[in-house]
């Protein structure tokens, strides 16, 4: 038992502050203008609540779910996140054999500091199976695409996640502020390094550009592999994206580094679970933290969540074996959680399931006489009266 004086719970982010160089640990920890869908990230979590169902025996739980064809070991997965080696000098490697090591697959960025086949290489010494994902920004020059395409699926990735939120890159308040812009000697995006028009030897900078549904279909002429679109908020988007034959998405408002006044993630999920019908598996991504946020994400639609900054923060503060731990210990909460819903899968998690956070509330769902049709939280309107 915590008592009184157990001091306030354990924060990662503040653990890895102290050990990042402040300017290091502002790229990591920021987001775009104001910060303000960074916050909404994780608040709006904090204005949703579950309702737990009862007396639903079984003692065989199993928080297995299946994406694109695979089995993954729970409803998690490892966010594409740019500069693992700014948080360790493992870096990447690190970051790739936890995930291994836990069975939580991996999107490893473009912007990773070690190049994707050693990223696939260091994943499958540690687990033969390991699910690694290449994380895509389309480039100005189809042949550089085309290449960083062509080394993903050499390294083994199983998908491509392109990310579609980042047609310029957002305005980091506190990059600007700190006048950070460059890695430090020795660091550089390993992907970009001999690419076409590059000198030898050279990095390319990592370019972000409007793209079109036009640029997706030339990706898919390009592979075979699965696409996944990352940065999805709208629901007429993710329609759209399923009808181009996409084979899942993210939502995703990119931690909140992009677009200050983004929906937070989980406040577009169920437009975006709704446009979808289940015809493609829904990711999420943004503000994860806990087994009660993955459990709100699944009721509201999702297929699995992501984690970005929580795994830079273990990797910061315990390398490899700091990211196995924070990666088991949200696993092992989501399973409690399941079991305190009532659940035994996490399919058992249903929208009817999450209220607002307030009075009045109404549950909703088959059991409700009203409420809303898509499964969104029923927001009282001014004046209605819930009883
Ligand atoms: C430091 C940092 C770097 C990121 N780099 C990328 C990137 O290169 N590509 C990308 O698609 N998303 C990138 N993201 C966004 C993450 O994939 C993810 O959407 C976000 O971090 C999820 O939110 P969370 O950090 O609250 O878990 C980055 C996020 C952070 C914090
Ligand atoms: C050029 C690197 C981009 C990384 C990124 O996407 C982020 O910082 O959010």
């Amino acid at each position: 038992m915590t008592g009184p004086h157990a001091g306030p719970p354990h924060d990662p982010a503040e653990s890895a502050r102290e050990k990042l160089r402040p300017e290091h640990y502002d790229y990591f920890a920021g987001g775009a203008g104001e910060e303000t869908a960074l916050r909404e990230n994780e608040d709006a979590f904090g204005r949703l609540a579950l309702l737990p169902r009862v007396l639903r025996g079984g003692t065989d739980r199993d928080t297995r779910v299946s994406v694109l064809g695979r089995r993954w070991p729970a409803p998690l997965f490892v966010a594409p996140t740019a500069f693992h080696r700014l948080a360790h000098p493992d870096g990447e490697l690190a970051t790739a054999r936890a995930a291994a090591a836990t069975g939580t697959p991996l999107v490893t960025g473009m912007a990773a500091t070690t190049a994707v086949a050693d990223v696939v290489t260091a994943a499958r010494e540690t687990d033969p199976d390991a699910v690694v994902w290449f994380q895509l920004y389309l480039q100005p020059e189809h042949e550089v695409t085309a290449e960083l395409v062509l080394r993903a699926e050499r390294a083994g990735c199983s998908a491509l996640v392109v990310t579609v939120d980042s047609p310029v890159f957002g305005r980091r308040t506190r990059d600007l502020r700190n006048g950070f812009h460059d890695l430090p000697p020795g660091l550089a995006a390993e992907n970009m390094r001999d690419l076409p028009g590059a000198a030898p030897g050279e990095t390319r900078d990592i370019a972000m550009r409007p793209a079109g549904w036009d640029d997706l279909a030339g990706l898919r002429e390009l592979t075979d592999l699965p696409l996944v679109l990352k940065g999805v908020l709208h629901p007429e988007d993710a329609r759209a994206a399923v009808e181009q034959g996409v084979d899942a998405l993210v939502v995703s408002n990119h931690g909140g580094r992009q677009l200050d006044a983004a929906a937070a993630s989980v406040e577009a999920l169920p437009a975006v679970a709704e446009a979808v019908a289940g015809r493609v598996p829904v990711l999420m991504d943004g503000g994860v933290r806990r087994g009660t946020d993955i459990a709100l994400a699944l009721a509201l639609g999702a297929r699995a969540v992501g984690v970005g900054r929580p795994v830079l923060w273990a990797l910061a503060t315990g390398g490899e074996a700091g990211v196995r731990e924070a990666l088991t210990a949200l696993r092992e909460d989501f399973d409690q959680v399941l079991a305190l819903c009532g659940g035994h899968r996490p399919q058992d998690l249903t929208a009817d399931q999450v209220v607002p956070r307030g009075l009045p509330y109404r549950p909703q769902g088959p059991t409700a006489d009203q409420g809303a049709p898509s499964g969104l939280p029923h927001r009282p309107r001014r004046g209605e009266r819930a009883w």
